[in-house]
């Protein structure tokens, strides 16, 4: 019998969005963004999470996941306001303090802005989940203007850069950050020269500030998805690659959102106090060097 990921990626049939970021609420069939059969075990009790992206996709699903764990939260986004309510409600719903605030990675400014009101709102602030990020797919590397990639680089890259900064006066020991890269940092990606090329500074990024906070017990890690069914997927990709999405991957579907969190929730918790430097591959089973 096919379990419920593997009915969810016959469900997906070939559809787009028109514009990037993308909507969750508009994704038909919906994501599966929160497991109804995972267990909390009260893990980020007391804690203070800011996750970027974390209206949709991975970063709503890790919201989710950080709430029934316990921490509060607060998600910034760009302008997916509705996204933004609905993942809002449901952690309210679950009974943590959470706000969403409105912001752009590209914005250096808006990075000191962002963290001075989440420490003024929360009191405090012990994980940081630098998440959110555009692709541009390009059939041609010829076709990546200067202006493509200087906005790739911005939100994807300079964006974290510049929050990690504004946030560490706050972390502590024991404090963490956690970055979203991708596996086409390390296998590349025709499609996604600029991209790829953000996903593999952020690797390097993990590995050298946790290799700079170490001796303040702060420790630094990544996250590196495969195929995963977000809205970035439609808002970005053609019907044909929405459709076909995972299918190459060894466990031959893609992945959804949910699946990504609990890796998030390891490397914020103290279940991985002696992990720092490192990358999880979330990606259906394709073997990537460390
Ligand atoms: N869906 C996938 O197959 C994969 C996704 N990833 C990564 O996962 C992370 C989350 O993406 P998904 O959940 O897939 O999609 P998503 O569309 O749900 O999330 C992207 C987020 O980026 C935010 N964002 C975009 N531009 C922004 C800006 N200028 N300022 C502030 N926020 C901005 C949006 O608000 C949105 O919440 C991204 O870093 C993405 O590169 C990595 C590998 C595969
Ligand atoms: C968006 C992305 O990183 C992939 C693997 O599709």
């Amino acid at each position: 019998m096919k379990d419920k990921f593997e009915q969810k990626h016959e469900e997906i049939n070939g559809y787009t969005q028109d514009k990037q970021p993308g909507e969750q609420h508009t994704m038909n069939p919906s994501p599966i963004i929160e497991d109804e059969d995972y267990m909390p075990g009260g893990k980020l009790k007391g804690k203070v999470a800011l996750i970027t992206g974390g209206d949709s996709g991975i970063g709503a699903a890790t919201a989710i996941l950080f709430a029934k764990e316990g921490a509060d939260i607060a998600i910034a986004y760009y302008d997916e306001d509705t996204d933004a309510k609905q993942t809002l409600m449901r952690l309210t719903e679950i009974g943590v303090k959470a706000l969403a605030y409105q912001h752009d990675l590209k914005k250096e400014n808006h990075a000191q802005e962002l963290i001075n009101q989440v420490v003024k709102d929360f009191g405090k602030l012990n994980i940081l989940v630098n998440n959110g990020a555009v692709q541009h797919p390009q059939d041609n590397f010829e076709d990546i203007t200067k202006s493509q990639l200087q906005e790739t680089f911005e939100t994807n890259f300079f964006g974290m850069f510049y929050l990690s900064q504004a946030a560490l006066p706050h972390l502590n020991k024991g404090d963490t950050i956690i970055n979203t890269t991708s596996v086409t940092a390390y296998r590349g990606s025709a499609h996604l020269i600029d991209y790829s090329a953000t996903k593999g500074a952020i690797v390097s990024f993990t590995r050298s500030l946790a290799s700079a906070l170490a001796d303040k017990g702060i420790r630094v890690n990544g996250v590196a998805p495969g195929p995963i069914y977000t809205p970035l997927i439609p808002a970005t990709f053609n019907a044909e690659k929405v459709e076909n999405a995972g299918s190459e991957t060894p466990l031959g579907r893609r992945g959804q959102p949910s699946e990504n969190a609990p890796a998030y929730v390891y490397l914020a918790s103290q279940d991985s106090t002696y992990v720092t430097g490192q990358v999880i591959h979330i990606n259906g089973g394709d073997f990537m060097t460390s």
